[in-house]
């Protein structure tokens, strides 16, 4: 398998096909819990890396359901706060809770398994696997086949109507003996990442490298294959790094779609009518410290959001 790689390009080449919303309803994800209740819960949490204080005493809640936009100028600790909450460091102190338990210190991808998936502001694809075999890799983060389970195909399922073959001897057959738990896993991996694809409006490039996917194509790919990990939370790291206002515009009907699929949203992007856009909740962070939190209308008349992104009158001068 290749290496997971980061993209340089910041051309948006070629606009994207319009998403087909009929899929909604197959890719849409169980709730846990209720709308509302508190998903995640970054409870006073600092992170120094040696004499830097990335994150100071930072407190926030992510809402279920909710849109929450992570927002700060250059040097905030918005990374470093995505990276403790996805298991990348271990806060030095305070806690991070998700659904109620104590995930800082967790790997990254148990982080993954308990429903939290993240997109990465350097894009990092495999680029020798095409579009749909990156997606069926987030598919198979879910699958419950182990490695002699999959080589000698040991479990085998009774399969449904439909995951029966059409007719002949192997419908036969399967009818007997059953279908190997891999098989159905595989097929049913194959089946929703086209899905997915679709759903982000990349399907008419399914097959090809994700090398040689334009730009805007490989961003929403990562997005795919991050829902295809089935995640309750997902977090977004600058999703429109590079877009042009028509892309962005799209991004944000995307970011909303994703919401009403059912999972819950965390997105750090420095692009402020995106932020206030599509967000339902901001938090704002300046030298690591949480220095606003609110509605985006609140959040952009808040004098000290004002002063971090312009600057004190004062130092203007
Ligand atoms: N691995 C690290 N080692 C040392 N310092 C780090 C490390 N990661 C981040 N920092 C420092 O922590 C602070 C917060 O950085 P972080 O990347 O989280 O900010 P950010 O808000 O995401 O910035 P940007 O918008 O530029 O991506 C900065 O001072 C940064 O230099």
């Amino acid at each position: 398998m290749s290496e997971p790689t980061s993209s340089t390009s910041t051309v948006a080449e070629e606009q994207v096909v319009l998403p087909d919303t009929s899929d909604h309803d197959k890719i849409a994800i169980e709730q846990s819990g209720k709308q509302g209740d508190v998903l995640l819960e970054v409870d006073h949490v600092t992170l120094r890396f040696g004499g830097v204080v990335a994150l100071n005493d930072v407190d926030f809640q992510i809402r279920r359901g909710e849109i929450l936009g992570l927002i700060g100028p250059n040097g905030a600790g918005k990374t470093t706060c995505f990276n403790a909450m996805t298991g990348v460091y271990t806060p030095t102190d305070g806690k991070i809770r998700f659904k109620g338990h104590e995930i800082a210190g967790i790997k990254p991808h148990k982080i993954n398994h308990l429903g939290i998936a993240r997109t990465f502001q350097n894009i990092r694809l495999f680029p020798e696997m095409s579009a749909m075999e990156n997606v069926m890799v987030g598919c198979d983060a879910r699958h419950k086949s182990s490695v002699p389970g999959v080589l000698f195909r040991l479990v085998r399922v009774r399969p449904s109507e439909e995951e029966l073959p059409a007719s002949g001897i192997r419908r036969s057959l399967a009818k007997v003996f059953g279908i190997s738990r891999h098989t159905l896993e595989e097929r049913a991996g194959r089946k929703r990442s086209m899905e997915l694809l679709r759903f982000v409006g990349i399907a008419d490039r399914a097959g090809e490298l994700a090398r040689n996917l334009p730009y805007g194509y490989q961003r929403r790919l990562e997005i795919a294959r991050a829902l295809a990990t089935e995640p309750e939370l997902i977090c977004l790291d600058e999703p429109a790094a590079g877009f042009n206002p028509a892309e962005k515009e799209d991004l944000m009907g995307l970011i909303r779609r994703i919401r009403d699929l059912g999972h819950t949203v965390l997105v750090i992007e420095h692009d402020m009518k995106l932020v206030l856009g599509v967000t339902d909740r901001i938090v704002v962070l300046e030298f690591g410290q949480k220095i606003a939190e609110g509605t985006p209308d609140e959040v952009a008349r808040n004098p000290k959001v004002i002063a971090a992104y312009l600057g004190e009158p004062d130092d203007a001068a």
